[in-house]
């Protein structure tokens, strides 16, 4: 499909899981990764920084003030068994596999069709940016380690729900755009959920659903959202120095 917006886009926003990876990776690989650690984690490092803050995140969330680790732990698993995009859950699982990743235990999926193009674009001069419900450190590492070596140098920044917001509401897209300083309808945003499409646009992005085989999102109703099953099917408009 050709993005035939407006103007030209001077930026692509990238989503992570369902997009530019698969699901599955992060559901049989990641995830059980860090269950397996939340316990040590929660017991040994408990006064780190990082580790205190998205703990008492989760106290403060499931309104247990006197939460032990015990039953941070077993929360922590009923958010992993839900799939909750929680931002304390997040941070914990991102600081795990960002060492997991950083040992060598870990390596990146990223869906054949996507590096090339990330490697063409940023060549054309486009910015890429990641937007992910994975913290800014797991992203970090994420991009570090793939398969193809560290990709981070194509990378010009990375939002999280902790620094940009929730990513069903248009708010964050806005401060995301105010971020980077670039006009939002130079923006285009790649998701493969459409309630994620739906806030982009709200906030004046441009949009496009990814829509890969087998993905969980895969049938859901995109609207009238551009779609594309590949990031080999997107084409940027020619972009101009105006
Ligand atoms: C390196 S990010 C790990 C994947 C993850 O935990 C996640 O929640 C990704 O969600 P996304 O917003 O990228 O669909
Ligand atoms: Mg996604």
């Amino acid at each position: 499909m050709t993005e035939n917006g407006p103007a030209a886009v001077d930026a692509v926003v990238l989503d992570i899981e369902g997009t530019t990876s698969a699901t599955g990776f992060v559901v049989d690989v990641l995830y059980p990764y860090a269950r397996e650690r939340f316990g040590e984690l929660l017991a040994s490092r408990g006064d780190e920084p990082a580790v205190a803050r998205a703990v008492a995140q989760v106290r403060a969330e499931i309104g247990e003030p006197d939460a032990d680790a015990a039953r941070v732990e077993k929360v922590l698993g009923e958010w992993v068994d839900a799939d909750r995009k929680a931002t304390p859950l997040k941070a914990l699982q991102g600081i795990l596999w960002a060492e997991g990743f950083a040992r060598g235990e870990l390596v990146s999926h990223f869906y054949p069709d996507v590096i090339p193009v990330l490697r063409r674009w940023h060549a054309d001069g486009v910015r890429l940016y990641v937007y992910s419900s994975g913290s800014v450190s797991a992203q970090r590492a994420w991009f570090k380690y793939s398969a193809e070596g560290d990709l981070l140098g194509l990378v010009s920044g990375l939002y999280d729900t902790e620094n940009a917001g929730p990513k069903q509401e248009a708010d964050s897209y806005r401060a995301i755009a105010a971020s980077t300083g670039i006009d939002p309808g130079r923006l285009l945003f790649l998701s493969d959920r459409p309630g994620e499409l739906d806030a982009a646009r709200a906030a004046g992005w441009r949009a496009v659903g990814v829509r890969r085989a087998g993905e969980p999102y895969a049938d859901a109703d995109f609207g009238d959202h551009p779609q594309a099953a590949a990031f080999s099917e997107i084409t940027l408009a020619a972009r101009s120095s105006s």
